[in-house]
């Protein structure tokens, strides 16, 4: 379960007023929701601030009952690394690593038994339609692979929170619609609480709620 409340948000430039208050969003396993709004708006910084990437200026995130908010550095790296998956709008899979290696990776940063984490990251790929290309090099893959690969390391470590920025924002739509299409079902599967962050409706209506985001928290949106 994820609390997040009464949160705000204020960069130190500017006017001095916040970049928005009075967020509130209360999610369960296996449930998505897509935030949309304007630009600038600061979709993406609540995003950073739930990864505690970002510091916040007052509220609460709790996952699973734990206060994030006050937590050292340390203790938020290891959560983002235990508990969270990210898929962002550039897929991040690095080019000197095998499809199986590159989902493998958040199972080597956990320290997970080699063999272990290549069995995982393999069957992994199975669920995104790759299970054949494990051991293929990233360079021959489409742009809708890549993110089907990007799909497959978030969720591999089975996280309790996956984040997802613009994921198809790099993509043509009929791609786009089969990823997200994969990405929403896949979070649904693992029981794990979906945020997307996007600009396009057909996008947000994969998930299960639609929101927007304003100076003064979030709203629920007419679905698309
Ligand atoms: N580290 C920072 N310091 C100061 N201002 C920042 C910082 N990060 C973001 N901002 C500002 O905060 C505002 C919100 O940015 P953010 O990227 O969160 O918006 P967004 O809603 O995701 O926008 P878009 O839809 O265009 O991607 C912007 O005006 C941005 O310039």
């Amino acid at each position: 379960m994820l609390r997040i409340e009464n949160l705000s948000k204020r960069f130190d430039r500017g006017p001095g007023h916040p970049l928005f208050q009075g967020v509130n969003l209360h999610l369960q396993p296996g449930e998505s929701v897509a935030v949309m709004g304007e630009s600038g708006v600061g979709k993406s910084t609540l995003l950073n601030c739930i990864a505690g990437l970002e510091s916040v200026d007052g509220g609460s995130i709790r996952l699973r009952g734990r206060e994030l908010t006050t937590l050292d550095e340390d203790a938020r790296a290891m959560l983002r690394r235990r508990d969270f998956g990210f898929v962002f709008q550039a897929f991040h899979i690095l080019p000197h690593l095998t499809l199986a290696q590159n989902v493998a990776l958040p199972l080597w940063l956990l320290d997970q038994p080699e063999a272990d984490a290549d069995r995982r990251a393999r069957a992994m790929l199975e669920r995104v339609g790759l299970g054949q290309r494990a051991d293929d090099w990233p360079r021959y893959l489409s742009g809708g692979e890549l993110q089907r690969v990007a799909i497959a390391r978030s969720l591999v470590h089975e996280p309790a929170l996956v984040l997802c920025d613009e994921p198809t924002g790099n993509l043509d739509p009929e791609r786009a619609v089969d990823v997200l299409g994969l990405l929403f079902e896949r979070i649904r599967d693992a029981g794990a609480i979906g945020i997307l962050v996007t600009h396009s409706r057909t996008a947000a209506g994969h998930a299960d709620r639609l929101l927007s985001l304003t100076a003064s928290g979030l709203r629920e949106s007419p679905a698309a």
